[in-house]
């Protein structure tokens, strides 16, 4: 059972408990001597602190300052329990034990609720920092496309050295696909670069889409991609790329009008980033003809 899931059931019981050590120490109140708006407003505190407790735990994971929150909002909420069952029961004259067991929880269970809250502030704090400084390094390297929001070739490079290190102790397997539009130049001269922008963000979308979640995609620069597969070897990166290649052709908004040429690269023992990058331009320039917007032209 999870840690959550304990702390739940733990509030059940405690709350089990306390129903049935109110109604052993009580006695049920006639009928005519119930105050029915105290039960609502007492009732409505009741729920809002029980929703407390299972936000908390339902935005949060273990920690310190999710054990300050859910203990103060399970006080607390122990507290509002027991006053809404004096609503009902009538305990002896004399008896402080309920009157204590109603009043002291509120106050310790509202203080740690408080410490708890000036940790997730200082949580959150800590966060908006580190994004800060991650947005910093992005901005600052140039890591992201602005007009595809893909990454670009600097962060493949970051990326590759690490995916490169474990396939070289034998880990896994690496193999990149990667795409080069066929006549770009001259479909910019035909359409403009308006719709050669809009058929690279479109480009961008499709393959985004119909790679899996483990694998990255990049604007290699101009009319290229790059897509790095980690894990897979070269027959279920094929399988991938010719997949894609059938899937764009049934898109008359771009597999009319685009033709792609792609290729297929597997990262050998001996490659570092440069070389494999290297034979990859190589590759995407293999066989460079006039592509199929000569016609159009
Ligand atoms: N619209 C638009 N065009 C771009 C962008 N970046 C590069 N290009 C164009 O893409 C073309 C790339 O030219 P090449 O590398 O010769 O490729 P190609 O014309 O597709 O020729 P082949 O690959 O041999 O078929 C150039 O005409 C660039 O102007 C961009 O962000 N937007």
């Amino acid at each position: 059972m999870s840690r959550h899931k304990l702390k739940l059931l733990l509030t059940f019981l405690i709350l089990l408990a306390l129903g049935a050590l109110a109604r052993h120490m009580g006695e049920l109140k006639p009928w005519a001597l119930i105050d029915w708006l105290d039960v609502v407003g007492e009732g409505c505190v009741l729920l809002v602190s029980l929703a407390w407790v299972l936000m908390v735990l339902k935005s949060r994971p273990h920690g310190r300052v999710t054990l300050l929150l859910f203990s103060g909002g399970l006080m607390f909420c122990c507290s509002s329990w027991l006053d809404w069952l004096d609503e009902f029961l009538h305990y002896p004259e004399g008896s402080h034990l309920m009157s204590w067991t109603e009043s002291l929880p509120a106050p310790f269970g509202l203080a740690m609720l408080t410490w708890g809250l000036w940790g997730w502030h200082r949580e959150q704090l800590a966060i908006s920092a580190q994004l800060k400084s991650r947005e910093h390094f992005f901005r600052e390297h140039q890591l992201v496309d602005p007009l595809t929001r893909l990454y670009t070739q600097p962060y493949l490079q970051l990326v590759l050295e690490r995916e490169l290190g474990l396939h070289q102790q034998g880990a896994k397997p690496l193999t990149l696909l990667a795409w080069d539009i066929r006549g770009f130049g001259r479909f910019n001269l035909r359409h403009g670069e308006l719709a050669g922008d809009k058929a690279l963000k479109g480009l961008a979308e499709f393959l985004l889409a119909g790679l899996r979640p483990q694998d990255l995609l990049c604007r290699l620069g101009g009319d290229r991609f790059v897509a790095l597969l980690p894990g897979t070897g070269a027959g279920e990166a094929r399988a991938l790329g010719q997949a894609l290649s059938r899937q764009l052709q049934e898109r008359p908004w771009l597999g009319n009008r685009v033709s792609l040429k792609t290729e297929l690269l597997q990262a050998g023992t001996a490659d570092s980033v440069d070389t494999l990058l290297a034979r990859l331009q190589v590759q995407l320039d293999k066989d460079k003809g006039p592509g199929p917007f000569a016609r159009e032209a």
